[in-house]
């Protein structure tokens, strides 16, 4: 079995982690992998190449088929809705969405303001709990938002919290919880399903060892 895999991911703690499942998963990957800063890397006794994009195109490149497969965050493939399958949640890079403010925020019914990275997943959080917000699309630093007046709520990414905390704003609501996942190109799928499903097969053994510990 020698046919290589392209494989996109965002190149900070996703990447991190992915790696270290594959080489569980018995993948020769490289000690010193992780610290280049090229956006592709190659892992030859691994048959592997990476291709580090933005953690919301990942989707996009394996969509397109310059990548067979991706690990993406449930966050992106919410907001982006790309033509792939998830095969697998890898369970790592767990966070979740959520609605924060500022701690005296009240709901008001006049033309409420919503910033976030994420205009489509809020527009649909919102739309299923019948509110109309107004959109705000940032691109990073959201929590400045309701800081500066600019929206009233933000929709965003929460981890360990302190980030929020660290600027004066609470949670308001929980929306989804985030882990990041093994996504495939459809039509690689069809073209490399052994090599494919031999991956899957392998890192799906780790996490299955990895829960029961
Ligand atoms: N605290 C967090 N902030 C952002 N993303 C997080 C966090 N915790 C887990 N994630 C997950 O990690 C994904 C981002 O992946 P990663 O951190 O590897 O990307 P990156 O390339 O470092 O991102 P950036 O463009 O922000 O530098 C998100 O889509 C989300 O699923
Ligand atoms: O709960 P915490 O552990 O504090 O993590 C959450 C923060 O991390 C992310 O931002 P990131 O560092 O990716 O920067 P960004 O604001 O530029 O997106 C996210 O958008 C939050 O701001």
């Amino acid at each position: 079995m020698n046919e290589w895999l392209t494989i996109a991911m965002p190149k900070g703690r996703i990447f991190e982690e992915a790696v270290q499942l594959l080489r569980k998963a018995g993948f020769p990957i490289p000690p010193e992998f992780e610290e280049s800063r090229k956006l592709i890397v190659d892992a030859p006794e691994a048959n592997m190449r990476f291709i580090l994009a933005k953690p919301m195109d990942v989707p996009t490149y394996v969509e397109h088929g310059v990548a067979d497969i991706g690990v993406a965050g449930k966050d992106t493939m919410i907001e982006e809705e790309r033509d792939v399958y998830e095969v697998l949640d890898l369970n790592i890079s767990a966070c979740y969405l959520a609605v924060a403010g500022l701690p005296e925020y009240e709901k008001s019914d006049v033309n409420p303001k919503v910033a976030s990275k994420y205009p489509n997943l809020a527009t649909q959080y919102f739309k299923q709990q019948g509110e109309q917000v107004e959109i705000i699309k940032l691109n990073g630093s959201i929590e400045l938002a309701p800081l500066v007046g600019l929206a009233d709520r933000i929709v965003d990414i929460v981890s360990t919290g302190q980030t929020l905390k660290e600027n004066g704003l609470i949670e308001l609501e929980t929306i989804v919880p985030i882990t990041s996942r093994l996504i495939v190109n459809p039509v690689s799928y069809r073209l490399k399903d052994t090599v494919i499903d031999d991956l899957v097969e392998r890192v799906a053994q780790v996490i299955g060892v990895e829960e029961q510990v």
